[in-house]
Order: structure tokens, then sequence, then C-alpha cells
């Protein structure tokens, strides 16, 4: 079963407010994750990894050094769905 495309942009406020913006040029959310050092943003990765495949969900990243850029979209629905949003609030999470 695909997830549909999210009808209510509340669902994005606590995201918004948590540092998440949404993408310029397609209907997605964006966040720059900054970690004390390569450890733990390697750490904190293989942790999302895990949480991705439970939700048969993945992110779009790019990590240098202790920086991770994180582009959150649902491939399928070419837009944002709930999935983004729960990915999202795990990301934060974990991060914490
Ligand atoms: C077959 C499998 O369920 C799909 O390819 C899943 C895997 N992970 C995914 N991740 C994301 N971000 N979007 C998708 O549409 C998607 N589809």
């Amino acid at each position: 079963m695909r997830p549909e495309r999210l009808t209510d942009r509340t669902a994005l406020e606590p995201l918004l407010k948590a540092g998440w913006t949404l993408a310029q040029d397609r209907e997605a959310i964006e966040k720059t994750f900054r970690f004390a050092d390569f450890r733990a943003a390697f750490g904190w990765m293989t942790s999302v990894a895990l949480m991705a495949e439970k939700l048969d969900h993945h992110p779009e990243w790019r990590n240098v050094y202790r920086t991770v850029e994180v582009t959150l979209v649902t491939h399928s629905a070419n837009g944002l769905t709930e999935l983004d949003i729960r990915l999202a609030t795990e990301m934060d999470k974990l991060a914490e």
C-alpha cells in the first residue's frame, strides 16, 4: 500500500519549528544535522538506516565529516506523505 500525499499542511508545522525547511525545487523537506565529529554523525546515520528499513522509507542524504544534509520525500508519491513526517521525527529524536 502506498501512502497518499499530505493534504493537511499543519502536520508539517512541528517539523518546520524544529529546523526542517521546504525544498525550493520540489515537494520535499530538508534539514542539515551537525554533530560533534564523524563518529557521532555516522553513528546517527547507522541508527537512522535501521529505522529507515523498519519504516521501508529511506532518506536522500549526504555526509561530509560531521555534517549530514538530509532530504525527505516519498518518491512513489512524488511529494510528502505521513512517512516523511515519521522519519523526520525519528531523525530528530535520534539526534537529541
Ligand atoms: C519497494 C519499496 O517499498 C519502495 O521502493 C520504497 C522504499 N523506500 C522508499 N523511500 C522513499 N523515500 N520513497 C519511496 O517511495 C520509497 N519506496
